[in-house]
């Protein structure tokens, strides 16, 4: 039985989330009534992860609504929308955060009454965060068909329970599996610079009792030789609908080289993170964050002063590279241009 804290949780009125950029050494959370400082999270990657940053988004929204003091419906949504535009603005490539609101705000053109739309938002915003944990069960339930007693599995980043509200989405097979009662061993790729996989995937899978081990990014070449790698399972932050796929830095690299050594690739992703609107990489924008995350670790700076970085946080994986992509509604394989459904389209 898998017993994981909650990535993210709301109680009436109040959104409490664990603060991911203290893990491994602490587990504390914040709590707060303000969606300003959930944005600020989302922002700041204490809560990171694109279906996590989904469901924050929704509930950013959901705290807007709930301590809304004022008379006017008309000044509610104008107010609601400005609002919207500003946790829209916190980090550009998950394709949940823009999904999450858009849901939030389709909501709130249909009401006639402030408390009809404090209700509906809120109501919505807790069934984003429901139907994304259904949905990472059953990525598991899925997944987990893929995997035999005995494998080694490798991941990149964390598309763990912390990057979802529950199960991840990579780990979500890896948690069925071992339930399943069949013996895993994962290799977690660090991913500098913020350590995604040393941190947050290593912390999860090791307090699940699953044997992880941490390997550095740039090991993937002599690992896939030496190592007997049974399978790679990455996360993604938008995958279009021809199966380009952006996830964090290292996922490109990780499948370029499964491809060499015969190591099938999969993504697991939920179809809210299917971006069916966008078709090639240039169609959304690859975020760059502050070079000083990569120039700085817990403050020391470990370059030489003067000496700038370029930190692009995403990567992009061709379709051509990707074994399959496990969804909760069943495995797509290529061609990802014929086989994503179109049913699948998001508002
Ligand atoms: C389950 S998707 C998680 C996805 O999000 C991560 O990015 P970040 O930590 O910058 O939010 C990474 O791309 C993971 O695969």
């Amino acid at each position: 039985m898998l017993r994981l804290p909650r990535t993210i949780e709301w109680k009436d009125g109040i959104v409490r989330l664990i603060n991911q950029k203290e893990l491994p050494d602490r587990l504390i959370y914040i709590e707060t009534s303000d969606w300003r400082r959930v944005a600020k999270a989302i922002k700041d990657m204490e809560i990171r992860g694109a279906p996590a940053i989904g469901v924050a988004a929704g509930y950013a929204l959901a705290l807007f609504a709930y301590h809304w003091r004022g008379e006017s419906l008309e000044s509610f949504k104008r107010e609601l929308f400005q609002a919207a535009e500003e946790v829209k603005k916190t980090r550009p490539t998950a394709v949940n955060l823009f999904w999450a609101v858009e849901r939030i705000l389709s909501k709130a053109s249909q009401v006639s009454s402030i408390d009809e739309a404090r209700r509906s938002i809120i109501e919505e915003a807790i069934n984003i965060h429901k139907e994304d944990e259904r949905a990472n069960r059953r990525i598991g339930e899925i997944g987990a068909e893929l995997i035999e007693d005995g494998d080694t599995i490798i991941t990149v980043c964390n598309a763990g329970s912390l990057a979802t509200s529950y199960w991840g989405t990579a780990t979500a097979p890896m948690y069925v599996a071992r339930e399943q009662g069949k013996n895993i061993r994962v290799i977690a790729l660090e991913t500098r610079p913020y350590l995604q996989g040393a941190r947050l995937t290593a912390w999860e899978l090791s307090q699940a009792g699953i044997d992880v081990v941490i390997a550095t990014d740039n090991s993937i070449g002599i690992l896939a030789m030496r190592e007997k790698i049974s399978l790679a399972i990455v996360g993604a932050d938008r995958v279009t609908r021809i199966g380009w796929v952006a996830n964090k830095l290292g996922t490109y690299p990780l499948a370029l080289v499964s491809r060499v050594h015969n190591i099938p690739f999969y993504v697991a992703a939920p179809t809210s993170t299917l971006d069916l609107k966008s078709k090639d990489p240039t169609d959304f924008e690859i975020e760059k964050r502050d070079p000083s995350e990569v120039l700085y670790w817990k403050g020391t700076r470990i370059a030489p002063e003067g000496v700038n970085a370029i930190y692009y946080a995403f990567d992009l994986t061709p379709p051509q590279l990707i074994t399959g992509i496990i969804t909760e509604a069943g495995i797509i394989y290529p061609p990802y241009e014929k086989n994503i459904p179109r049913t699948l389209q998001r508002v």
